[in-house]
């Protein structure tokens, strides 16, 4: 079997168009999202409308993708995976990949390049260092503090982004700086980032006026399920296209992105190619983090305690539906303003319908993963929005409970083989906030009050108690259990009856 390149491309593969040369955008965090979402955006806009925007993309530390994708010209597969059908097509918009982390200067000097516009993002929470306590650029992180002290050599995402603004200010080029991933207001978040960035590290004012007035921060939605590459997708390409793909990623038909039209230098005609341009992105982004993330963390804990590996079986579950259902109705719709024109209904059908679909095999231990950084999106809003108006969030509750027990497990709680495999840089911290505590209530305690959730979500007392009991049903009768006990609360909260 032939290995995918160039030459071997089949005929009639390709998606939209392969794009030009010249790479007017600079792309950082090489994952399946990027290759799956906005690369194929691009790639189709190329095809209505041709420009100057091919693709230079960066990884951050891992080899995984950029090795194979350089052994392929860049081209790689997109595996189509539907209940009833496979598609597969080649992306082939790329034009480098590099490892950021092995030459941190070609990032640089990529995104100080006058004739890049664009600089996307899919970092992932993680790679805002955010803090979860104050909600500014985390200080703490030793890699944000060495650079605020040595700003000309970066390590950190954001110091490495503001070195190569500082580059470009020079040449004054304006640019657009996108973020795609999953953090609320998350255009507006990056720019806050990165003054904050400049400000610490006592940035030249002319570079801080470059950035506020010439680099543009469009807010975006971004969704399309995603899960990551396995041998099945290999074997999948190989019978479709004949050609074996080392680097293929497979994804959900569902695609969707809805993003502010505020560019600073152009743009490819991603409208064109099925994007919203809106100038309600920030509900969108909402509706969004809250009813598929929150509700994908709900089922991806209760799931790995139950021991199910994907979501599509952790969601044949009818108490995680359930639980599921309860949350969506009880706790975050009241929580969002829907954007003009939205069904919420129809939404939470075709959600229903996504997450049910078994050929994805999403693994409920990847949606579980890092969730010290992404619960901090999706819950405490929606539950102060509750706890504020009298009620308690009980689904919500049960959603750090169930994160609580599946990273931080007390008393000989054993949350089994699938939570085992959850990766989160935290497991350390939050083992250590728990060492000294003998109960299961105790250890919630200690990690409500530790800095894991921000102290206006800790200060209703309400929340972390209700968290506290759910975590010790938990250890002592087991996940199903909790949300029965949740859902009842639910049901008979005298708040609702009113
Ligand atoms: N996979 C999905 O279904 C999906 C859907 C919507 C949005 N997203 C967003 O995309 C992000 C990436 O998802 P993925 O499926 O591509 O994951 P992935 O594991 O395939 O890739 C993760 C990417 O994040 C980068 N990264 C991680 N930590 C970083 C850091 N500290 N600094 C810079 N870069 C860092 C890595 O280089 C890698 O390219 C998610 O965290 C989410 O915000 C994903
Ligand atoms: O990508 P994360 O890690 O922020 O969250 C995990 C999943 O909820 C997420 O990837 C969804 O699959 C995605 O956001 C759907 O668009």
């Amino acid at each position: 079997m032939p290995f995918l390149s160039a030459s071997t491309t089949p005929h009639g593969a390709i998606i939209g168009a392969s794009a030009p040369p010249t790479p007017g955008i600079v792309h950082l965090g090489l994952g399946n999202f990027h290759r799956a979402h906005c690369a194929v955006y691009t790639a189709k806009a190329l095809a209505i409308e041709a420009g100057e925007w091919g693709i230079d993309g960066f990884a951050n530390t891992s080899q995984r993708v950029v090795m194979p994708m350089r052994a392929q010209n860049y081209r790689y597969s997109v595996l189509e995976l539907s209940d009833d059908a496979t598609r597969t097509g080649i992306v082939d918009v790329h034009r480098g990949a590099a490892i950021v982390s092995d030459t941190p200067e070609a990032f640089i000097a990529s995104v100080a390049d006058p004739t890049r516009r664009i600089l996307t993002l899919t970092i992932s929470e993680l790679g805002y260092c955010r803090s979860s306590r104050t909600g500014r650029l985390d200080t703490d992180i030793p890699a944000v503090r060495s650079d605020i002290a040595d700003p000309e050599n970066p390590h950190s995402t954001i110091g490495l982004i503001a070195r190569a603004l500082t580059i470009r200010s020079l040449s004054g080029e304006p640019m657009t700086i996108l973020s795609c991933d999953n953090l609320q207001s998350n255009g507006r978040t990056t720019r806050q980032l990165i003054l904050q960035f400049l400000d610490a590290s006592r940035a030249d004012e002319d570079v801080v006026n470059f950035v506020m007035r010439r680099v543009a921060f469009p807010n975006s939605m971004v969704d399309r399920i995603t899960p990551a590459t396995t041998a099945t997708t290999i074997a999948h390409v190989e019978n479709s296209l004949g050609v074996r793909d080392r680097c293929p990623v497979p994804a959900e038909e569902f695609s969707m992105w809805v993003l502010e039209d505020k560019f600073a230098a152009g743009r490819p005609a991603w409208h064109a190619a099925g994007a919203i341009m809106s100038d309600e992105v920030e509900a969108y982004e909402l509706v969004k983090l809250r009813l598929l993330n929150g509700s994908h963390s709900l089922i991806a804990y209760l799931g790995a305690l139950d021991g199910r590996e994907t979501i599509a079986q952790a969601w044949a579950q009818p108490f995680i539906r359930q639980a599921v259902n309860e949350c969506i109705e009880r706790d975050y719709l009241p929580s969002i303003t829907l954007p003009r024109g939205f069904d919420p209904k129809e939404y939470i059908e075709s959600l229903s319908e996504r997450w049910a679909n078994k050929r994805l095999e999403h693994r409920t231990a990847q949606v579980g993963s890092d969730g010290s950084a992404k619960l901090l999106q999706r819950i405490p809003v929606a539950a102060e929005h509750a706890l504020a108006s009298g009620r308690v969030p009980h689904m919500l509750a049960l959603t750090v409970a169930a994160w609580i027990c599946a990273i931080a497990p007390q008393d000989g709680y054993d949350p089994g083989p699938v939570a085992a495999e959850i990766r989160e840089p935290a497991r350390g911290q939050l083992t250590e906030a728990t060492r000294h505590e003998h109960s299961p209530r105790r250890a919630a305690r200690a990690i409500m009050r530790n800095g894991f959730m921000p102290p206006e979500l800790v200060a209703f007392a309400e929340f972390t108690h209700r968290v506290e009991e759910l975590v010790e049903t938990i250890v002592r009768h087991g996940a199903r259990a909790a949300s029965r006990d949740a859902v009842d609360a639910v049901e008979t909260d005298p708040c609702e009856e009113e």
